[in-house]
């Protein structure tokens, strides 16, 4: 049986409408997290976004699907497998819509982020110093309420941004979902994962030939 981690949050429903689109229908009971479909051939671990590459990475899930954004910050190495065709988003250097023209010549650059890593290497490689304070979640109220003047963030319809009269400065990148092995799992199990992942192939071709 093939152990893969899916994220709980919005990647969640995506993720297993096209796993039972390759025949594989997770059952899970309320508040359940382990679910095995009926054919045995796959068990599904529901864990927290950020926490999906220390499952994969210590190869408690063989598998995972995962936002490249939390990939990239884990620092693991993983072998990555297929790019999924939804989730797709762009990570962002954002900050008052009405800043005053000199604020981005400060001496060094003061950004709130859960993305501290890219954040960090972003300006790194620029040559632009830079001071991250780590936030975990709701980004966007940094610079309303002056912790920092600018965040690095995901931005998918630009809603959030909007509502606390930010905008995007600048894009730093793009990121995608994808489905990801543990590469030594990948190893031992060359011809499975690779049947699992044709199969994928195949759900995501016919779906989009659907529209
Ligand atoms: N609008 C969006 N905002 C954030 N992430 C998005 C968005 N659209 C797609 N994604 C992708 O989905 C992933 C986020 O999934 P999810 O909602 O499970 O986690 P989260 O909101 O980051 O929360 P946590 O890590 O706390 O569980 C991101 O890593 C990103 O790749
Ligand atoms: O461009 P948009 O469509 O508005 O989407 C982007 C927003 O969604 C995410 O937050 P999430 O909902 O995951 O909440 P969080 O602030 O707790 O991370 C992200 O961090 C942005 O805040």
């Amino acid at each position: 049986m093939i152990t893969i981690a899916l994220p709980k949050g919005r990647l969640f429903d995506k993720t297993s409408k096209i796993l039972a689109r390759c025949g594989y229908h997770l059952t899970l009971g309320e508040r359940q997290l382990v679910a095995e479909e009926p054919r045995g051939e796959i068990r599904a671990i529901l864990v927290k976004n950020s926490d999906l590459p220390t499952y994969v990475h210590h190869g408690i899930a063989g598998l995972g699907v995962c936002g490249s954004d939390v990939i990239y910050e884990s620092g693991h190495e993983f072998f990555e497998l297929l790019s999924l065709p939804f989730g797709g988003t762009r990570i962002c250097l954002a900050g008052k819509k009405d800043e005053s023209p000199d604020s981005r010549n400060a001496a060094v650059l003061r950004v709130a982020t859960k993305f501290t890593r890219f954040t960090r290497d972003a300006f790194h490689q620029r040559g632009i110093p830079v001071d991250v304070i780590r936030l975990d979640g709701s980004v966007e109220l940094a610079p309303v309420l002056g912790l920092a003047p600018y965040i690095v963030d995901l931005v998918e319809t630009g809603s959030t941004l909007v509502a606390h009269n930010l905008e995007v400065k600048e894009t730093l990148g793009n990121t995608d979902v994808r489905l990801i092995a543990n590469p030594a799992f990948y190893k031992y199990h060359f011809d499975r994962v690779n049947r699992f992942v044709s199969t994928l192939q195949e759900a995501l071709k016919a779906e989009a030939g659907e529209g």
